[in-house]
């Protein structure tokens, strides 16, 4: 029997360019796991390769600030010159059906979320160095150097808030990176197991 019903909320965050997405999809790579990813919706337009639905839900602003003014986000934020936010109705389905899932968000709207859902896990993600961060974005060529420059100094008030997290995770290598975050997830999945058992342990006992 499952005890705990509801899902945990993990959200990942951290630096542009940190390697959130290639650690995420080493995560979702690992046997026996029940995550399911959040797919955030952008008015940044698509890079090459990227798929509707799959990598963001892109949208134009317009259509972005109506679903701000209809309360459609769990939490939203402006980055570098362009909005992106999370669906809330999905997020709630999917915990509703006991999932794990994983919201892959800036740091502002990490924060906003830690606000709402106190149960959730707060991961930050750092890379080795700040060259090592800088390098990254240059060989992922999706930026021009001067958006690449405008995430680094964005990240320079990121780090600030690193200690606002449960968890901060190197990301040296990607599959030492997603091995560490499957730990916290299993751990602390372990955690509202526990509580739970506990609880029903305690009323039985009434
Ligand atoms: N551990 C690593 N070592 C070396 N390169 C890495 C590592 N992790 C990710 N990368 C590379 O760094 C670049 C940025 O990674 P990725 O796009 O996953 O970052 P991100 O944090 O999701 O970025 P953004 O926040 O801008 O979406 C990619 O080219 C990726 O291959
Ligand atoms: N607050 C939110 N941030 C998000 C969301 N989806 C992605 N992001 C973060 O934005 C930056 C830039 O992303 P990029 O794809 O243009 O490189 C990065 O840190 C993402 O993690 C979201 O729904 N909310």
């Amino acid at each position: 029997m499952k005890l705990n019903e509801r899902g945990l909320l993990v959200v990942i965050s951290g630096p542009s360019g940190v390697g959130k997405g290639t650690v995420r999809r080493a995560l979702f790579q690992m046997p026996h796991h029940d995550l399911v990813y959040s797919v955030s919706m952008t008015t940044r337009p698509p890079r090459p390769g990227e798929v509707e639905g799959v990598d963001y839900y892109f949208v134009d602003k317009e259509t972005f600030l109506q679903r701000i003014k209809e309360n459609k986000f769990l939490e939203w934020a402006e980055f570098v010159g362009n909005y992106y936010g999370t669906p809330r109705d999905k997020v709630d389905e999917q915990l509703d059906k006991g999932k794990e899932v994983v919201l892959e968000i800036e740091v502002e709207g990490a924060l906003q979320v830690r606000k709402q859902m106190k149960e959730a896990v707060f991961i930050f993600l750092v890379p080795p160095g700040k060259k090592a961060l800088y390098e990254r974005l240059v060989s992922r060529g999706t930026e021009s150097i001067d958006l690449i420059n405008r995430r680094m100094k964005k990240a320079e008030s990121e780090f600030l808030l690193a200690h606002k997290y449960d968890y901060i995770v190197v990301n040296d290598d990607v599959n030492n990176a997603a091995d560490r975050i499957m730990a916290i997830i299993r751990a602390e999945h372990a955690k509202t197991e526990r509580t739970i058992h506990n609880y029903i342990k305690m009323i039985g006992e009434k």
